[in-house]
């Protein structure tokens, strides 16, 4: 049928002719289009194409030796060959072309499918289905770990590595039985030993593996995090597989393509190098790491930030003539910039006391201490979710901040920027407390408030900054950083690094950018003719010392918070960074942006997106992976037990049924030409039931959804080869991981410590915080209160079993259960309300009551915290409604009638057993409810995320408090 097609559609043309002729109606038209020539070429293409589909390729030298021969006889014969005959003569005879087709030859008659023996006549009918995959070894590794299930001694796949080979031959799945390789059984046999089996194995490696009952096609979402944390895998015993990992510091930008397991995740680094993904924790799992890591440590070190002087030898002759002691010094005279005014625009912010104040009171900021431990902030949470974010035009601008350490340029910078163009880019006007100078305007040089106002803005947290210089007040506010955005411009400001945080808002969405200082080489070159500004004097030259604590400053500070970085601006030349910041800034106004989910608002949400196909922004940020050592080593919890599957009798041979896997996504083509991995399925059945099983989901690589995809024509991530070589984190040989069996790892790690350089930054205090002692108390107290907990169901349920026994059945002899219980009434309740007591405040002190709308939160959306306090609580009041009636049962029998009048037992003890009954049901719920979570504790990850007062200094004696 095919192959007349154009004879089928002349006959057609033919019979349409003849209704033309009949004047049939819409005929003609159908003629022409059939009549049609491109119509007839197209069909005559198609055909050639059918034939040559059909055809197995061949050898065609032979045939180009043919044709230069038949040439060449031509010539012979003395006839003029045509000029196109006479290139193609020499064309054929050149040695490129006959080595060009001789390699044709070559391939095209080689067979590279898999070579399969026959399946066996003799299949039982129960056969079970297996699969056999055929992967070409390479260099790369296949992307998959095994594990042994002791039970059996079967070898399962225990999981697919996102993005790598295995999976994306999509042939092997999480729970496949792996029964042989390259025909040896490995059942019994210890991982290592298959894995030496594969490592020596050459060419082809055939697996056969039984696939698990049901599959479940992994599709998730991808999930795009900032890490808030350093990871290094082969630093953590409790990783399944330590070469599975991937390492991440802070600041890394990752995308998560599987959480279908609640411990590992598995995530890629962004931008991609890789398209094989590596395992990382879970957040949960890190959380509990870092909590687990803080309890091991001894003593709980209070740390603060060295502040970043740079070295003030002011007695040092060479800075006589730069010296000018400001004690000397009216200070609203020393206030002054170096120029105020541009275009008749002022520049507000800069005035030197207010540079100073930061200098001087630095240890007195409330905010200066915000992370006593380095990882204090990111205890609650390890990853941030990000998500792409365009700033709508008619929003106001994002805040700019500018980061740096001290005398790195950031003033010098921002200043530039305000000048270059006042009307966009503007800085906000600050508050102080000292008075007006002569020429000075309120909201222009300063906003010039009293000091009772200034106080008051600060207990109303309207600062983003504040201190004291020389006894007054200086500070930042946000609504002064609100007038720059309403006004339409750009609002640029400088803070020390531990101020980010606070303005992190929904309605700022700041932008933070590091300005970085260049080596001291550098340094050097470009600072020569610089002026500092320190405590003592003004416009001081860099020595020598300042460049090299300069430089170790910055990189501290670098390494410290560059988790909060969106980009990293390296001030060499003064003229090149000022132009790359005005772009940087633009770009942040203007593009697509990965900011934490947490920062959008509702309408943000429509429009943001967790998208790929944006070119990523972080480079500067996220490309620098530092070897802090941070080790992350905790016990994990037992892992559920491997699918087990029954083996049956495998035939020794297998069906020729077998096919070429298709390399995913297309790149059949790439794979053949590199010569690299092909996989090969084959299914075997009973021989009544051949089938072959071929892949034909290829999950695409990233997972991205159509709603993913951002509008704006960005230029997607660069996505590399299928099969491009994997770095870092892959094992080198063709290979599979051996995941270890999960088990309590009982050591605990001296490798928990902070790095050599986090030490070098810090300045360790042996010394108790209240927020240590606190910690303690309430950890000492969980301990107590969950013992209670138990103890408490327990107790009520005995304490209303022997009620019930003695009262008798339909409560006929109550008097037997006063005779015999009312000495144990007293000790009973006391028990009862003491485990009460305790079990209500532990529940309650779980909630976190300092955080009010939290723990309401909690209350309405059923917390099983907050319920089994509300339960205990209950319990509680009930208990204690019916402690009248304990005190008679004690005092029972009692010469006093009024107490016990005769005939009143059931009337009097009805009431009391049925609310013991009921308080009895109430806690054993309530204990049931806390150990579905015996870990939540909102009040220890208040605790731990709370700030806590900076250390005072010895040296700090000499300032005022601010
Ligand atoms: N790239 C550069 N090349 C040459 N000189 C520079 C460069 N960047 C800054 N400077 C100079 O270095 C000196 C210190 O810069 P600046 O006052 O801006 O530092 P800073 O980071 O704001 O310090 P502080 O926070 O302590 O005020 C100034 O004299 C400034 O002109």
């Amino acid at each position: 049928m095919e192959d007349g097609i154009s004879e089928v559609l002349s006959s057609v043309v033919d019979d349409v002719s003849h209704a033309v002729n009949r004047n049939v109606g819409g005929a003609q038209l159908l003629q022409e289009l059939l009549g049609a020539p491109w119509l007839h070429a197209l069909l005559q293409m198609y055909e050639c194409l059918l034939q040559f589909k059909n055809l197995t390729p061949g050898p065609i030298l032979p045939y180009a030796s043919g044709l230069s021969h038949e040439i060449m006889t031509v010539i012979q014969k003395g006839h003029r060959p045509s000029a196109e005959a006479r290139e193609l003569y020499g064309l054929l005879g050149s040695p490129h072309m006959q080595a060009l087709l001789s390699s044709h030859d070559s391939v095209a008659q080689s067979d590279y499918g898999p070579v399969l023996p026959p399946l066996p006549d003799d299949l039982p009918e129960d056969e079970e289905a297996v699969r056999i995959v055929c992967l070409v070894k390479n260099n790369q590794p296949l992307g998959a770990t095994i594990r042994r299930d002791e039970d059996t001694g079967g070898i399962y796949i225990a999981r697919v590595i996102h993005g790598g080979l295995a999976d994306r031959s999509g042939l092997l799945h999480p729970g496949d039985l792996v029964v042989e390789v390259n025909g040896h059984p490995v059942g019994g046999l210890d991982p290592e030993q298959v894995i030496q089996m594969l490592i020596h194995s050459q060419g082809t490696i055939l697996f056969k593996v039984i696939p698990k009952a049901a599959q479940s096609s992994s599709s998730q979402k991808p999930v795009y995090m900032r890490a808030m944390v350093d990871y290094f895998p082969q630093q953590d015993s409790s990783i399944p597989c330590p070469d599975a990992g991937m390492a991440f510091s802070r600041g890394d930008l990752l995308e998560v393509v599987d959480q279908s397991d609640g411990q590992w995740w598995q995530a890629r680094k962004l931008p991609c190098a890789v398209s094989c993904a590596g395992l990382i924790p879970s957040a949960s799992m890190l959380k509990s790491k870092h909590r687990e890591q803080w309890w091991c440590e001894p003593l709980q070190v209070h740390t603060c930030i060295r502040p970043l002087t740079l070295s003030v030898n002011e007695d040092d002759p060479a800075h006589a003539d730069n010296k000018r002691t400001l004690t000397d010094l009216e200070e609203i005279n020393f206030d002054e910039a170096d120029s105020d005014v541009t275009d008749g625009i002022y520049l507000a912010g800069f005035r030197r006391t207010f540079r100073l104040w930061r200098r001087t009171s630095y240890r007195k900021r409330r905010q200066s201490c915000t992370s006593c431990s380095p990882s204090s902030s990111t205890l609650s949470s390890p990853y941030e979710e990000v998500a792409l974010y365009q700033r709508p035009p008619q929003e106001n601008h994002r805040l700019i901040i500018l980061v740096g350490a001290s005398g790195v340029g950031v003033s010098e910078l921002r200043k530039r920027l305000i000048k270059l163009n006042p009307s966009t880019f503007q800085g906000p006007v600050p508050h102080t407390t000292r008075p007006m100078g002569a020429g000075e305007q309120t909201g222009r040089e300063y906003h010039f408030v009293t000091k009772e106002l200034f106080e008051y803005m600060v207990c109303n947290h309207r600062f983003v900054e504040y201190g004291e210089y020389r006894g007054h007040l200086y500070g930042t506010s946000t609504d002064a950083i609100d007038d720059v955005l309403k006004r339409g411009r750009m609002c640029v400001i400088d803070v020390e690094p531990h101020s980010i945080q606070p303005l992190r808002t929904r309605k700022l969405k700041p932008y933070v950018i590091f300005i970085k200082a260049p080596g001291p080489e550098r340094l050097r070159q470009t600072r020569r003719h610089a002026r500092l500004i320190t405590n003592c004097s003004v416009n001081r030259a860099f020595t020598e010392d300042d460049f090299v604590e300069l430089e170790e400053a910055s990189r501290l500070m670098e390494a410290k918070y560059k988790h909060f970085f969106d980009c990293v601006l390296v001030n060499d030349d003064l003229q090149d960074a000022c132009m790359q910041l005005c772009s940087v800034i633009q770009q942040a106004q203007e593009e697509p942006q990965w900011i934490p989910c947490f920062l959008f608002t509702a309408t943000d949400q429509l429009s943001c997106t967790g998208g790929v196909e944006v070119e990523v922004e972080m480079e500067d940020v996220t490309n620098k992976c530092r070897s802090d050592s941070r080790d992350l080593l905790t016990p994990e919890p037992q892992d559920p037990a491997p699918q087990k599957k029954k083996k049956k009798k495998k035939a020794s041979t297998i069906d020729q049924e077998a096919e070429h896997g298709d390399v995913p996504n297309g790149d059949t083509a790439d794979a053949a030409v590199d010569g690299e991995d092909t996989a090969v399925p084959v299914t075997r059945k009973t021989k009544r039931k051949r089938k072959v099983k071929a892949t034909e989901h290829y999950s695409d690589d990233l997972g991205a959804e159509d709603d993913d995809i951002i509008t704006d024509a960005q230029s997607p991530i660069p996505q590399h080869s299928l099969f491009s070589a994997p770095h870092g984190h892959s094992q080198p040989v063709g290979r599979v991981f051996v995941e270890r069996n999960r088990r309590f790892q009982a050591e605990r790690v001296e490798h928990l410590r902070h790095s050599e350089l986090m030490d070098d930054y810090m300045d360790p205090r042996q010394i108790w915080t209240t927020r240590d002692v606190a910690m303690r108390v309430h950890s000492g107290f969980r301990v107590i209160g969950l013992f209670s907990h138990g103890f408490l169901a327990g107790y009520a349920v005995w304490n209303i079993i022997v009620v019930y026994v003695l009262a008798g059945e339909q409560m006929t002899t109550l008097p037997n259960l006063l005779q015999q219980y009312h000495l144990l009434a007293y000790p009973a309740q006391s028990l009862l309300y003491l485990l009460l007591a305790i079990s209500t405040v532990s529940a309650f002190d779980r909630v976190n009551l300092a955080k009010a709308s939290m723990a309401l939160r909690g209350f309405l959306s059923l917390d099983p915290a907050a319920l089994a306090s509300f339960l205990y609580f209950i319990a509680l009041i009930l208990s204690l409604s019916q402690q009248m009636t304990s005190d008679r049962i004690n005092l029972y029998p009692t010469a006093n009638e009024t107490l016990w009048p005769p005939g009143s037992e059931e009337q009097i003890l009805r009431p009391w057993i049925v609310v013991n009954l009921v308080v009895a049901l109430l806690v054993g719920l309530a204990w049931a409810v806390v150990s579905t979570r015996p870990d939540i504790d909102y009040t220890e990850e208040f605790l731990m995320t709370m700030e806590v007062e900076g250390y005072p200094r010895g040296d700090e004696n000499m300032d005022v408090p601010a």
